[in-house]
């Protein structure tokens, strides 16, 4: 099942020598790596690296000082946010940046409201095409992402009153309903145990698969990027040190460096694959 074609041939995203600052601060710079249509592409590295930074660039948040982010073969560089997800880039965020007194449905309609071909003129003179859109909203969002996102039974709920797994998961809904060609998540499973990682790493998976999304994450969930990922890319201080398939990245002696302060190359495989058996982590 495909909510959105993936358009024209080629990378879907490509960003290219894209440079950001803040006062003295390079958050970003010179920074490039194309996404490829239906694949999985992680953005890792450090703390401040300039993950967060590069997402904003990309989303339209942030305007870069050089470079370009093209999207499906068109330069996007200074298209304002809503125009770039009215496009097919879906995101979701650090910190969850839902409604929280509104139901879960009613802030995923909010998501689906980028993409409604209906203006208020039209809505003015054309009533009924509204409500037919209106209806197909509710039926879209109902049947499909809901159902897929196993969300049914707190459709109602508050999303303040909701666990931070769930909530998660009640964001990505949100993005989905925007039927992004690529859906950025920020950070999809920071502070999730290890059961909620395992669901979101199999629904991130699924959007892939039953929905032909292309996913671009960052994520310090260094197991879940070398699982999932076709590509990796790999930030710090503001430059692209790596890029690359995941068992390639974890060979790469600079991504060793700028992930081992401590000279410790064990704290670097504990990262990509978790304690080894029986062994104790301090
Ligand atoms: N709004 C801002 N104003 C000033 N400096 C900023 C701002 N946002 C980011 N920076 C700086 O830019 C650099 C990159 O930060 P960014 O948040 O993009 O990194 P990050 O890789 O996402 O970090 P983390 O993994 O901790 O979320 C850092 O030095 C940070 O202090």
């Amino acid at each position: 099942m495909q909510i959105a074609p993936s358009g024209a041939a080629g990378p879907l995203l490509e960003v290219d020598g894209l440079t950001l600052a803040f006062g003295g601060v390079r958050a970003l710079s010179g920074v490039g790596f194309a996404v490829q249509p239906g694949s999985i592409t992680a953005v890792i590295g450090p703390n401040g690296a300039g993950k967060t930074s590069l997402f904003n660039t990309i989303s339209g948040f942030y305007r870069p000082s050089a470079g370009s982010v093209r999207f499906c073969g068109k330069d996007i560089t200074r298209l304002p946010a809503p125009r770039r997800a009215a496009l097919g880039l879906g995101r979701s965020f650090q910190n969850i940046a839902l409604f929280r007194g509104m139901t879960v449905l009613d802030n995923i309609k909010l998501g689906r409201h980028a993409h409604l071909k209906t203006n208020v003129l039209d809505a003015l003179f054309y009533m009924g095409r509204a409500r037919r859109e209106e209806a197909e909203l509710r039926a879209d969002i109902e049947e499909r992402i809901i159902d897929f996102l196993e969300i049914d039974h707190i459709r109602h709920a508050s999303v303040a009153a909701l666990p931070y797994g769930l909530q998660k998961r009640v964001e990505m809904a949100r993005a989905l309903a925007m039927q992004p060609q690529i859906l950025m998540l920020d950070e999809p499973v920071a502070g999730m145990n290890r059961e909620e990682t395992e669901d979101m790493a199999r629904f991130i998976l699924d959007v892939r698969a039953e929905w032909g999304v292309t996913v671009l994450m960052v994520e310090h969930d260094m197991g879940m990027v070398m699982d999932l990922s076709d590509h990796v890319v790999v930030l710090n201080f503001g430059e692209v040190i790596a890029q690359g398939a995941p068992a390639q990245v974890q060979r790469d002696p600079e991504v060793v460096r700028a992930y081992l302060g401590s000279g410790d190359v064990g704290d670097l495989r504990r990262r990509f694959h978790g304690p080894a058996a029986g062994e104790k982590v301090a």
